[in-house]
């Protein structure tokens, strides 16, 4: 155990962060009882600077720069660390069954980041969004707990990462194409008889209503299949988790309510239909 004082001014530099990035996860994590809380925080401070690393870089970014990050997770597994985060992420490590695995995998997707800007087929986006968010599932269960530690229930926690990553994919097409990134899958664009050229044109029509429209069904698809993952949880975690699915799903909503004007337009859910939707979350996890 660190130190009592050094381990609270380590978590609360991670309260901060994540209350600064993230309004949904800020959110959604003060459902939690207050270690498991904690513990969500370290992760996500290091998922959002692991992020960061590649996003802030972009097209200059280094791999070395994820090989050295990668180093420090191995310290960070071995107890120690070089920052407060580190350290949070440390002390998490202690108090729960965290692997390194999931780690390591998103680390690999952001390397996925630097190195491609393309996706060819679905296949090779399904394993960046595993990477990049599907592992957040499994760090998360680590934390919350599993009432069945079972290949279901972690097959089903990744799929609320993969569906959460194509909600957000949906969401930044626009800020995407500004990076000279499509992370639709070309095989679809092809599908619907949509061009790289009408994309990086925004052109909006009915090709483009067709796509969204397919590509929104895949990820609706993967939430109905996270949603059966919930009951595997620890029932305390399952009003959070309901809550943090149904927020971001209903992004999809927007996507459509926007006319699929997703270039310019950055698809959002006010912060009064946040909350109209808990209690919603709060039935759904009673069942
Ligand atoms: C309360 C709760 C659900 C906690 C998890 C919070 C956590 C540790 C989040 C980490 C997020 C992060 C910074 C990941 C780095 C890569 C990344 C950016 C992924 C995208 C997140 C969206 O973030 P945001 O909208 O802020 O993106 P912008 O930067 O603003 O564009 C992702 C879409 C991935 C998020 C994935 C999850 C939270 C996994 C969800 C799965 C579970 C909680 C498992 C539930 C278990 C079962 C059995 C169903
Ligand atoms: N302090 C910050 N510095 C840089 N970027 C930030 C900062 N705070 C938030 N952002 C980014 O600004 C954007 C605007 O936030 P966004 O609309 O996504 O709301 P949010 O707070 O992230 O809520 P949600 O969790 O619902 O996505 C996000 O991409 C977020 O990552
Ligand atoms: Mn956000």
């Amino acid at each position: 155990m660190l130190a009592r004082d050094k381990s609270l001014e380590s978590y609360e530099a991670c309260r901060q962060l994540t209350a600064e990035y993230s309004k949904t996860f800020y959110f959604a994590s003060l459902l939690f009882p207050m270690e498991k809380r904690r513990a969500i925080w370290a992760i996500y401070a290091w998922c959002r600077r692991t992020d960061e690393l590649v996003d802030s870089l972009d097209f200059k970014a280094d791999p070395r720069m994820l090989d050295r990050w990668q180093e420090r997770l191995d310290k960070i597994f071995g107890g120690g660390g070089e920052d407060v985060y580190d350290l949070a992420l440390a002390d998490a490590v202690r108090n729960f069954p965290l692997e390194i695995r999931p780690f390591l995998d998103m680390i690999e997707g952001m390397r996925m980041d630097i190195t491609q800007d393309r996706y060819e087929s679905w296949e090779e986006l399904h394993t960046y969004c595993y990477r990049v968010a599907g592992t957040v599932g499994l760090m998360s269960c680590a934390v919350m707990g599993l009432v069945d530690d079972c290949p279901e229930a972690r097959r089903r926690a990744v799929a609320l990462g993969v569906a959460k990553q194509m909600t957000n994919i949906l969401r930044d097409v626009g800020e995407d194409a500004r990076r000279n990134r499509i992370y639709l899958p070309l095989e679809d664009l092809r599908k619907f008889d949509y061009s790289e050229e009408d994309l990086f044109a925004y052109v909006v029509d009915e090709r483009w209503a067709a796509l969204m429209e397919f590509e929104i069904a895949r990820a609706e698809a993967i939430y109905l299949e996270a949603e059966k993952g919930i009951p595997y949880l620890i029932p305390d975690a399952r009003w959070p988790v309901w809550a943090s699915l149904i927020l971001y799903r209903r992004i999809l909503t927007k996507v459509r309510s926007n006319g699929y004007q997703n270039f310019l337009q950055r698809a959002y859910v006010p912060r009064a239909e946040k909350f109209l939707l808990l209690p919603v979350a709060w039935a759904k996890a009673q069942t």
